[in-house]
């Protein structure tokens, strides 16, 4: 008999200590604090210091950069203690690992995907598939074609992109994903999430893992 599976779950975007409390007691494998530029849901350092003291111990904390320069990363690590980074614009293999932090690399799968998606950043924790075309932000909300994922890559990867409550349990039964990472599938505004939401995409999480594979 196979031992059921676990699949990660990582909620992105958290902007309060209340969404953070609830969701290390649901049990989630990582929070996710943004830092990228262009985001609605981006802190300052002050800000993901305190969320910070708020995540229990041994949940991953993941601060995600977009294009942002190396010295800002650096701050970052310094002052809030991510466990995981994750890189979610046009940052290199050389770029990414120069810190000497495990991380996450997002990968565009809408658009013009490359033939080989999941070939690059051979020594990133997971990849993370996400609905942006090439140069777009994440965080939209939409899914992307879940059919353009490669198989049998033999990359860990999260799957990402307009995941919510009503579909998540469909794409952990078809796509069977290491882990999934959601933002504004669990909100009712940017940075704000929703205690209801929260607690039934962990349920169909759940359910998906407890079926035979
Ligand atoms: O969350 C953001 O604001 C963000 C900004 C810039 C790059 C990435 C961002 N979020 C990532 O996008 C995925 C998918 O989001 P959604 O669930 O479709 O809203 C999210 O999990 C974050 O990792």
């Amino acid at each position: 008999m196979n031992a059921s599976a676990h699949t990660r779950i990582k909620f992105c975007g958290m902007t309060r200590a209340d969404d953070i409390a609830l969701a290390c007691e649901l049990g989630v494998d990582a929070i996710g604090l943004v830092f990228a530029q262009r985001s609605s849901r981006r802190l300052d350092i002050e800000q993901a210091r305190a969320l910070r003291d708020v995540v229990a111990d041994g949940i991953d904390v993941v601060a995600l950069f977009m294009d942002n320069e190396a010295a800002y990363v650096q701050r970052v690590i310094d002052e809030v203690r991510p466990t995981l980074l994750q890189f979610h614009g046009s940052e290199d293999e050389a770029f990414s690992e120069a810190f000497g932090v495990p991380y996450l690399k997002a990968v565009a799968m809408g658009g013009d995907v490359a033939t080989d998606p999941l070939s690059r950043h051979a020594r990133a924790v997971a990849l993370l598939l996400d609905s942006h075309a090439a140069g777009g932000a994440g965080g939209t909300g939409h899914r992307f074609d879940w059919s353009r994922i490669p198989h049998d890559s033999g990359r860990a990867f999260l799957l990402a992109g307009g995941l919510h409550p009503d579909n998540v349990f469909e794409a952990v039964n078809t796509v069977h994903p290491w882990g999934v990472d959601v933002s504004s599938g669990i909100e009712s505004a940017p940075g704000e999430k929703d205690t209801a939401k929260m607690r039934r995409f962990v349920q169909e999480v759940r359910r998906a893992d407890s079926l035979p594979r």
